[in-house]
C-alpha cells in the first residue's frame, strides 16, 4: 500500500510518499508561502533529482494538487497514477479529550476536528483544510488523522488541570493537552529499543526541541506530564513562542498598548521567544553563530533559552522522583551539539556526564551521548513524525478492508 503523509500548517503543506510495504519514503517535499505572493514547491524524489518551482499558490486546495502532480510528473514523479496512493494521513494538532488515538476521517471526526478550531486556531483550520483538499482531489481514497495530543491523554488529572475555577474546565474544556506526543511516543520506545530495556520500567525525559519546543516525562511508556498547555504556546521558549510567563503580563500588556486578543496572541505566538531576545532570528544557527562572534543579544538568547530548557528537565526528573533517559530530538535537539553540551553541563547533580566526543557526533541514527559512568543514559533520537502517521494510516485502513 502506498501512503501519503501530509502535514498542513497555516501557510505551508509539508508531504512524504510511503510504499508501507518495506516502509521506504518514495518522495517529499514542501510547499511553502500558501496564500502569499510567491509559494515555493520543493519536490525530492528519492534518488532523484531535488526540484523547486515558485508559482502562485493561493490555498491548500491547489498545494495539494500541485503536489499530486508532482507525484506524477514524467520526469520527477514516482507514481505513474494517482489512483496508486491507497490512503492519507494528516498530522492534527489538536485532538482535544475525544482523540486518544488516530481515527479515520468521517463526517462525526471531521465535526469533532472544527469544534477544536477554538483550542487551536493557529494549528486545527490548517489540518481541516489539508484534509477538505484532499477529498476533493483524492475523492473516495481513505484518509486518516493523527494527533499530537493523542499520546498526551494518559495525563492525570494532577497534571493537566490548571488551577482555575473547574467551571472553566467543565464548560471549554480549558486544561493542559501537550503536543508533539507522536514524536515524544516515537523517541521513547525507540530509545527503550535503544538500550535493550523494557519501556515499562524506564523513567524518561524526552526533549523535542525544534522550532516548537517540548518535553515529556515518559514513565513506563505512558506521559505522564508534558510542558505544552492548553495551546502549544506555554512550556518552553521556542523559536518565535514566549513559553512560560505570569499570566497576569497578558491583560497588563493588552491594557497599556492598547492591545486587541489577536495581536497579544500574535505577540507571544510569532514574536516572542528567540527572535525577540535575540532581535534577529529564531533559528538556534543563527543564534549560535551570532554567539560565537559576541553578540550580546544573542548570547542572552542562548542563555535564557538553555536555562529554562534545564529547569523543565529538572521538574520532571523531580515529577517522576528521578529519571533513567533523557532524549533528545528534533531540529534543535538532534542537531545542535553546544545546547545538548551546554544543557547536560548543568545537570551533573542527576548524575549525567556526557562524552564530548560522542556528542560532537553527526549521525542520522539514535546514539548514545553520554560516558559509560554516566547515571543518567542520554541520547540523541532522530524523530519521525511521518514514519508514525504512516503506520497508523496504514493499520487503520488495513483494519476497514
Ligand atoms: N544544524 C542545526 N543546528 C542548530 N539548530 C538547528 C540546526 N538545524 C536546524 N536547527 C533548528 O531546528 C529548527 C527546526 O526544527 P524542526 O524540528 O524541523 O521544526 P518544525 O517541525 O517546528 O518546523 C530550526 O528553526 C533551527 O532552530
Ligand atoms: C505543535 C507545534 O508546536 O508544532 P511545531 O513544532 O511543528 O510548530
Ligand atoms: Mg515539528
Amino acid at each position: 500500500m502506498k501512503v501519503l503523509v501530509i502535514n498542513s500548517g497555516s501557510s505551508s503543506l509539508k508531504y512524504q510518499l510511503y510504499d508501507m510495504r518495506d516502509e521506504s519514503v518514495l518522495a517529499k517535499g514542501l510547499v511553502e508561502r500558501i496564500g502569499m505572493d510567491s509559494s515555493i514547491l520543493n519536490h525530492k524524489p528519492t534518488g532523484g533529482q531535488e526540484v523547486t518551482e515558485v508559482k502562485e499558490i493561493l490555498e491548500h486546495n491547489t498545494a495539494i494538487r500541485k503536489v499530486l502532480s508532482m507525484l506524477i510528473d514524467p520526469e520527477h514523479g514516482v507514481i505513474k497514477s494517482i489512483d496508486e496512493i491507497q490512503a492519507v494521513g494528516h498530522r492534527v494538532v489538536h485532538g482535544g479529550e475525544s482523540f486518544k488515538a488516530s481515527a479515520l476521517v468521517d463526517d462525526p471526526a471531521k465535526t469533532e476536528i472544527r469544534r477544536l478550531f477554538d483550542l487551536a486556531p493557529l494549528h486545527n483550520p490548517a489540518a481541516m483544510m489539508g484534509i477538505t483538499a484532499t477529498e476533493i482531489n483524492m475523492p473516495g481514497v481513505p484518509q486518516v488523522v493523527a494527533f499530537d495530543t493523542a499520546f498526551h491523554q494518559a495525563m492525570p488529572e494532577k497534571a493537566y488541570l490548571y488551577a482555575i475555577p473547574k467551571v472553566l474546565y467543565n464548560k471549554y474544556k480549558v486544561r493542559r493537552y501537550g503536543a508533539h506526543g507522536t514524536s515524544h511516543e516515537y523517541v521513547s520506545q525507540v530509545a527503550a529499543e535503544f538500550l535493550g530495556q523494557a519501556i515499562e520500567d524506564l523513567k524518561i525525559i524526552t526533549c523535542h526541541i525544534g522550532n516548537g519546543g517540548s518535553l515529556t516525562a515518559v514513565q513506563g511508556g505512558h506521559s505522564i506530564d508534558t510542558s505544552m498547555g492548553m495551546t502549544p504556546l506555554e512550556g518552553l521558549m521556542m523559536g518565535t513562542r514566549s513559553g512560560d510567563l505570569d499570566p497576569a503580563i497578558v491583560p497588563f500588556v493588552m491594557n497599556k498598548e492598547e492591545l486587541t486578543v489577536n495581536e497579544v496572541n500574535s505577540m507571544l505566538n510569532k514574536h516572542s521567544g528567540l527572535l525577540a531576545i535575540s532581535g534577529i532570528s529564531s533559528d538556534m544557527r543563527e543564534i549560535t553563530d551570532g554567539m560565537a562572534n559576541g553578540d550580546a543579544n544573542c548570547i542572552l538568547a542562548f542563555e535564557m533559552y538553555e536555562y529554562r530548557l534545564r529547569k523543565y528537565i529538572g521538574s520532571y526528573a523531580a515529577a517522576m522522583n528521578g529519571v533513567d533517559v533523557i532524549v533528545f530530538t528534533a531540529g534543535i535537539g538532534e542537531n545542535s551539539v553546544v545546547v545538548r553540551e551546554k544543557v547536560c553541563e548543568n545537570l551533573t547533580y542527576l548524575g549525567v556526564e556526557i562524552d564530548d566526543a560522542l556528542n560532537a557526533i553527526r549521525s542520522g541514527e539514535p546514539r548514545l551521548i553520554s560516558t559509560n559512568q554516566s547515571k543518567v543514559k542520554v541520547l540523541v533520537v532522530p524523530t519521525n513524525e511521518e514514519l508514525v502517521i504512516a503506520r497508523d494510516t496504514y493499520r487503520i485502513v488495513s483494519e476497514m478492508k
